[in-house]
């Protein structure tokens, strides 16, 4: 692919991505307009923040595009509670040189460099861009092929992301329901595992306030990022979507310490 039709503009493109929240300055038609990012304070040190504009409508297909084509896309066998599945979504992993090697599920992806994919590396810089001191070193590809792909409810709480891992996450294609729910406490566990409450605990696990659950629709160009103890406090998921036809890719950038 030429570096051409990947000369990416962050800029808004009001004919492919009009934005009736925004009014456009008269004064200035070419101001860039600042791009709504929502924050979403979790409690005790956990936050998302979510633009859902973050790259413009065109740049994110031709993104997409490159990336469906050229990334070696892998579906490998994880162990999941002593079991072996085949993972439910196609996935590739990028990293700098001289990290620590990530390995979940029992499994260890092949690290490609960087420099073997240099769309990736305008993204992650247009993600620096908007997370001011973020210093990302790794990154974890996914696709998605329909609504029969999924990722079930997780954390990245793998110890080489240290304790408080900010997770910066950029979706294109078909837009998913992302979902987060607030894990079981300590406490919360044991009475569970032992029902001296009187209620199986399969059941009582179940009840959530709606504070411990948030859902977030995943757009085309938009950005997700998970900051502070979500990933000690808080598990997220992908959930399978009968009407979701067609393919997402998913890219979540992640700090190495
Ligand atoms: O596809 C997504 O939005 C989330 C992917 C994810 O949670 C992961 O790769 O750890
Ligand atoms: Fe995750």
């Amino acid at each position: 692919m030429s570096d051409n039709i990947l000369k990416l503009r962050t800029e808004h493109n009001p004919v492919n991505d009009p934005d009736p929240g925004t009014v456009p300055d008269p004064e200035n038609a070419t101001a860039e307009k600042p791009k709504k990012m929502v924050v979403v304070d979790l409690g005790n040190g956990s936050e998302v923040l979510h633009m859902p504009r973050f790259i413009s409508y065109q740049d994110s297909w031709n993104y997409f595009d490159y990336l469906d084509k050229n990334i070696p896309w892998t579906r490998p066998t994880i162990r999941v509670f002593a079991r072996l599945h085949v993972q439910p979504r196609d996935t590739c992993y990028i990293a700098s040189e001289g990290l620590t090697q990530l390995v979940y599920s029992g499994h260890q992806p092949h690290a490609y460099s960087w420099n073997e994919f240099p769309p990736l590396k305008d993204i992650l810089d247009l993600v620096h861009r908007v997370l001011p001191g973020s210093n990302f070193n790794s990154l974890l590809l996914n696709r998605y092929k329909g609504g029969n792909d999924y990722v079930g409810w997780h954390a990245d709480d793998e110890k080489l992301y240290g304790p408080t891992p900010e997770i910066a996450s950029v979706s294109f294609g078909c837009e998913r329901d992302f979902l987060l729910k607030k894990k079981p406490s300590k406490s919360a566990q044991v009475k569970s595992a032992t029902g001296n409450e009187g209620e199986p605990p399969r059941k009582r696990s179940k009840k959530l306030n709606n504070s411990d659950q948030h859902a977030f629709l995943l757009k085309h160009g938009s950005l997700l990022v998970m900051r502070g103890y979500t990933q000690r406090d808080w598990l997220h998921s992908v959930p399978k979507r009968v009407k979701a036809e067609s393919v997402r890719i998913n890219l979540t950038f992640r700090r190495i310490i």
